[in-house]
């Protein structure tokens, strides 16, 4: 399971990093050639949208922000599937909401689909939450919130071995470095306790989300069912090699 954050899939000028989704498609395509299963939960709906519409900002209205979703989703995964072709794979695209883990029927119903798309040898899921329709207000509650969540979840229901989140950042550090430059890289953690979480802080870029608190919320999720995490910089997206290789790059959350 590959989770990659819209810092890492978009410059700070708004413009889509076309050579990062060319080179995450041709590791996946590889390890998929390989005999891997392979799930991308890939965000950047939003911010590909705002490129898209020229919006410098996030807009505030959440009617627009479904909007700009919508448009940025539909040119998302169009660039995913033009990479992945030139690989021989093609992208299926999985738009989920909290619904999977909130109602039986539901849940099924994306397991099934889950294991048709893995059993097939070209196709490449790549998993979203529905922006442009879910919620979150009083008992209508469809939402997931952020996709570092969503992947840990994916990973829990498809029971993957090991979670790649790829960020704008090496991996987890002592404090935030945008704002502490001598902050240290944690290369291993096995229990997210106060000091851990006292370290983490918000996001980098204008489009990251939540940044490492929400990353460590998905990294108690995945320590929880005995899962595997790895923290690493998608900068280059051929890192995801190395961990398979098992180098030590980045930050392993794992309970051994
Ligand atoms: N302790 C920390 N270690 C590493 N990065 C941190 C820490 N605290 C805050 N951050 C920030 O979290 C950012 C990554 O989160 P975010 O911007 O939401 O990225 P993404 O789009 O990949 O989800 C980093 O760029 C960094 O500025
Ligand atoms: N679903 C939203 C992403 C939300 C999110 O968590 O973003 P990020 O912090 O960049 O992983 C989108 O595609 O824009």
């Amino acid at each position: 399971m590959i989770k990659v954050g819209t810092s890492t899939l978009i410059h700070q000028n708004s413009k889509v990093r076309l050579a990062v989704i060319d080179k995450l498609a041709h590791v996946m395509s590889t390890l998929k050639k390989d005999g891997k299963d392979v799930i991308l939960v890939s965000s950047g709906a939003i911010g590909v949208g705002m490129g898209v519409l020229h919006l410098d900002s996030r807009p505030v209205k959440i009617s627009q922000q479904q909007a700009v979703a919508a448009i940025g989703q539909a040119e998302l995964i169009q660039i995913y599937n033009e990479a992945l072709h030139k690989y021989g794979m093609c992208a299926a695209q999985m738009l989920i909401t909290k619904d999977v883990i909130d109602y039986p029927e539901s849940h099924t119903n994306v397991m099934n689909n889950f294991q048709a798309l893995l059993s097939m040898p070209n196709a490449i899921p790549i998993v979203n939450e529905n922006d442009a329709i879910t919620v979150s207000e009083l008992d209508h509650l469809t939402k997931f919130g952020d996709n570092d969540q969503l992947s840990a979840i994916v990973t829990n229901l498809v029971d993957a071995d090991l979670l790649i989140m790829l960020s704008d950042i090496d991996g987890f550090y002592t404090a935030n470095p945008l704002k502490v430059p001598d902050a240290k890289l944690i290369d291993r953690v096995k229990t997210i306790g106060p000091d851990i979480i006292a370290a983490a802080g918000g996001h980098g870029t204008k489009f990251g989300t939540g940044g490492m608190t929400t990353k460590l919320k998905a990294a108690e999720r995945i320590l929880k069912h005995n899962q595997q995490m790895v923290l690493a910089n998608g900068k280059d997206p051929d890192i995801i090699f190395n961990i398979l290789s098992g180098d030590m790059v980045g930050t392993l959350f794992t309970k051994i």
